[in-house]
């Protein structure tokens, strides 16, 4: 087995579950009813962030009945690190959003820098009002700005390392079933 390989293993083998699928499954089902009864008459443009949006995006899109217009973009600022840094755009939004009710999808709002800069890019860009949906608010004193929420929050988790649901550990464990926490970080 690669080295690589054998470290995620024993990532996983080591980490702590936070939240199981289960309670995962029923964060996003509340979401989805909290989302249908603030847009399911706006006709919102739904950005997922990728890479980490993407598991949240599939699993809320079925549960929403009514007409959504889905498109994703990427901006990254961990990429195989802990800590973030300078937010980078790998894909900006090409849609039309003037006059646009744009719902933006993520894993995580950890600092919320990422969330911020996509939010303040879509007003800049047209959009009449932009609401945020994050699977998880993790609980710390660093937010971007004070008391920074999303419009949509699945859960709050404890202020670790997280991988799971879309949130990856150096690129791994975006497929873990659950939300974990990487050993000792
Ligand atoms: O609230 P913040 O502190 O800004 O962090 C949250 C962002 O960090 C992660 O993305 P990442 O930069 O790892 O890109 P990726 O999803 O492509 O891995 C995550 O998916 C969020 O987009
Ligand atoms: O805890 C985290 N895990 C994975 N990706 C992240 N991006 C911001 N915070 C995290």
């Amino acid at each position: 087995m690669s080295d690589t390989v054998t470290e995620m293993n024993q990532v996983m083998a080591e980490a702590d579950c936070l939240v199981n699928e289960q309670q995962v499954h029923s964060a996003i089902e509340t979401m989805a009813g909290e989302i249908t009864e603030r847009l399911h008459d706006r006709n919102p443009l739904l950005f997922c962030v990728m890479n980490g949006g993407l598991i949240l995006t599939g699993q809320l899109l079925p549960q929403l009945k009514f007409p959504v217009q889905a498109e994703y973009l990427h901006a990254t600022r961990y990429r195989q690190e802990t800590t973030g840094g300078i937010l980078e755009w790998k894909l900006r939004p090409e849609v039309d959003m003037k006059d646009r009710t744009v719902l933006i999808v993520d894993d995580i709002l950890d600092e919320g820098t990422t969330l911020c800069a996509i939010a303040d890019y879509c007003l800049t860009h047209g959009a009449r009002e932009v609401l945020t949906a994050v699977l998880v608010d993790k609980q710390h004193e660093r937010k971007a700005r004070p008391d920074l929420k999303a419009d949509f929050t699945g859960l709050e988790v404890e202020d670790r390392f997280l991988f799971g649901y879309g949130m990856d550990y150096k690129g791994y464990w975006r497929n873990a079933p659950g939300i974990y926490a990487v050993k000792g970080l």
